[in-house]
């Protein structure tokens, strides 16, 4: 049955940057590429061109693939880096772990994902080195690949020199790694580094880079910085259903908006949101933010019913991420005057 009521006026911007449409950059772009005919599965021009824009801007000569979507995106990658009896160490926060439904263990065709504690968000090197070292006899998975979020699903990220002694550990002990880079733009716009720097420069191996929730329509770049690792990644994608045969409107966003720059843009704008609420709800007493907001999202914990209050006047929020508290996410297209009303409807619910 479609629903064909009418839906209020939502306010549910703050949901997640998932809620937000297709930016102006990446519209224009896909409808540049729809002309007449191209080659099919990857072969068109567009997805050439991506593809060397990519190692344009992380300075590298690397494999880029892309798929629909991040969750393809990581466990696809991860499935490369390590057989079924490995183990994956991750975040226990992590997307791949939390919000994936086991993609990861079921494209690798069971390697174990193994969850290390750590503050904000971000693995604690000694968690990962008693898990990693703890056992070392035949009946414990040996661990083969390390993923960490950047920016993490709390909002936080990893500094230039956390990112290089992450890197430095995995090499220590023969770990691949791989960087859930859903938010990467949020990274690099909020750190203000060169895309190298928070990624092959500090040890990743792979990264899945994001564009879905960065104004595309949809699709996220899966980018090999360790060439070897891509081999036959190709066909993995063809099996998943990741492999599509309209390609170029899958990559001529990446073209539009990496070369306008829109997707730092974009980025720095939902940072700038998010860094505007937080300072406005440290204002209100009743209200606490429960995670530095580095990136373009705000963890506030408040009473329960002033969390119902808030959903009652037409917020959406999610409050099943991170340890409890509420999610407010913003994006490349949240506007100023609503994180006012939001801050005002949080005054008038405390
Ligand atoms: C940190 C993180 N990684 C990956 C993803 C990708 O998930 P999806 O498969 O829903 O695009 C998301 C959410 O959208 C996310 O928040
Ligand atoms: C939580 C959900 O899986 C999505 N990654 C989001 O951040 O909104």
């Amino acid at each position: 049955m479609i629903n064909t009521g009418h839906h209020s006026e939502l306010k549910h911007h703050f949901a997640s940057d998932n809620y937000a449409g297709i930016c102006a950059e990446a519209w224009q772009a896909m409808a540049e590429a729809n002309s007449g005919l191209a080659s099919s599965y990857g072969d068109d021009r567009w997805t050439a061109q991506a593809c060397e824009k990519i190692r344009e801007v992380f300075e590298k000569d690397c494999e880029v693939f892309f798929v629909f979507n991040g969750t393809a995106a990581n466990s696809l990658a991860l499935a490369s880096l390590c057989q079924s009896y490995h183990s994956i160490v991750c975040h226990e926060m992590a997307h791949i772990e939390t919000d994936e439904c086991g993609a990861s263990e079921f494209f690798s065709n069971g390697t174990k994902v193994l969850l290390v504690p750590g503050d904000n968000g971000k693995i604690n090197l000694d968690a990962v080195e008693h898990t990693i070292t703890k056992r070392s006899d035949i009946h414990y998975p040996k661990a083969r690949a390390l993923s960490i979020t950047q920016a993490t699903e709390l909002g936080t990220l990893y500094s230039v020199e956390e990112l290089q002694a992450i890197g430095e550990l995995a090499k220590r002990f023969d770990l691949r790694v791989h960087m859930d880079g859903a938010r990467f733009a949020n990274a690099v716009a909020a750190l203000n580094v060169a895309p190298k720097e928070i990624s092959w420069q500090a040890g990743v191996d792979v990264l899945t880079f994001g564009g879905t929730k960065n104004g595309f329509a949809v699709g996220e770049a899966v980018v090999f910085f360790n060439k070897e690792l891509a081999y036959e990644f190709d066909y993995r994608c063809k099996q998943a259903g990741q492999l599509a045969s309209k390609m170029r409107f899958l990559t001529a966003p990446w073209i539009g908006m990496l070369e306008s720059g829109a997707w730092l843009r974009n980025a720095a704008h939902a940072n700038s949101c998010a860094r505007l609420l937080a300072n406005e709800i440290k204002k209100i007493p009743q209200v606490r933010i429960m995670f530095e907001s580095q990136a373009n999202s705000v963890f506030l914990e408040m009473a329960p019913e002033a969390l119902e209050a808030l959903r009652a006047r037409g917020w959406h929020f999610y409050t099943f991420i991170g340890s409890g508290g509420a999610r407010f996410m913003c994006s490349w297209d949240t506007k100023v005057e609503e994180v006012a009303n939001l801050v005002a409807d949080i005054k008038a619910v405390v």
